[in-house]
């Protein structure tokens, strides 16, 4: 079995150890590293074990002649060629629902942090001008009340939705269709009447061909100057360099990102935004969601090795 320790908690690796025989592939050291360890194990390798960083690509598929399954550390499942797996008949695993929580709490901490502007009223006393009785000006914007824009009304979505609606804020939403749960929600047909009838715009869906770039240019001049984006999905469904010219030209109010286009590279230009909170990738990871997604990886290792039905399949 392989697997990438970047992110991995020993926990995991320990419990990996303990019931296989594990191989690291730290796919952040060069690319030199990881060509010698595939030429070294690749035909022992029958299970890689990937995260929402690396998964497994058609590359390192074709490179594995007896791969049998992919369980991935993660709920997305957008880092593995699921198509390709399907073709050679190898299994895939993800972690979904013990992480929504975590997620929806961090998406609507994100919501509280750029409305309420509190990283930088927190710098702004750690930095002792409070102290010293300078002033600023920390007056924010009310979060309760506004109205939230969900792109994906799925169980993180509504995860989202349901916290929101807990500070008075009416819901809107789009998806491909009108969804029976959200019966007390406002449909609205395409992101950008989604973006221009919601003051907080969250991207809560499964990144896809079709989801790529969802937020695009159109989609931010919707949600306009006093609007914010939060997204707790993937970098890639925002069109970044559009989100980056923007903000710095205060075409949108704000935004609170945990995800970017090429983790772990964030645009520079963000770092001196007062009006944007950056997270580097970390809606999940709280000590209890991680525990149970490492648990449900070797669950379904173990249950695929004894031919029994896997807990969470994918493919
Ligand atoms: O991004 C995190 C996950 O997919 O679990």
């Amino acid at each position: 079995m392989t697997c990438s320790s970047v992110q991995v908690q020993p926990y995991l690796l320990e419990a990996l150890e303990e019931k296989f025989t594990l191989h690291k592939l730290d796919t952040t050291t060069e690319p030199d590293k990881a060509a010698r360890f595939l030429r070294t194990h690749r035909d022992s390798i029958r299970a890689v074990v990937g995260t929402a960083f690396v998964g497994a690509d058609a590359e390192l598929i074709d490179q594995l002649p007896n791969l049998e399954i992919v369980s991935s550390y993660s709920v997305g499942v957008d880092k593995i060629d699921l198509a390709k797996c399907k073709e050679k008949g190898i299994r895939v695993t993800n972690c979904p629902d013990v992480s929504t929580d975590d997620v929806a709490d961090l998406a609507l901490g994100l919501m509280l942090a750029v409305s309420r502007r509190l990283c930088p009223i927190d710098r702004y006393v750690r930095s002792g001008l409070w102290s010293k009785h300078v002033l600023i000006d920390f007056f924010s914007k009310q979060f309760s009340g506004k109205t939230v824009g969900i792109i994906g009304p799925g169980n993180i979505g509504m995860a989202i939705a349901k916290r929101a609606e807990a500070f008075g804020c009416p819901i809107s939403y789009f998806s491909r269709s009108q969804k029976p749960a959200c019966i007390n929600y406002n449909y609205c047909p395409t992101v950008v009447d989604l973006a221009a009838n919601c003051d907080i715009l969250v991207v809560a869906c499964a990144l896809t061909p079709d989801t790529r770039h969802i937020i695009n240019r159109d989609v931010i001049d919707a949600l306009g100057p006093e609007g914010v984006l939060v997204n707790i999905g993937r970098g890639p469904h925002v069109d970044e360099a559009e989100l980056v010219s923007a903000l710095l030209e205060g075409r949108l109010g704000g935004a609170g990102l945990d995800v970017f286009q090429d983790e772990p590279n964030v645009p520079e230009e963000l770092f001196k935004l007062d009006n944007v909170v950056l997270m580097p990738h970390v809606g999940s990871a709280t000590v209890e969601a991680r525990k149970a997604m490492a648990d449900l990886v070797v669950g379904n290792l173990e249950a695929h090795f004894l031919n029994k039905p896997l807990l969470t399949p994918v493919v």
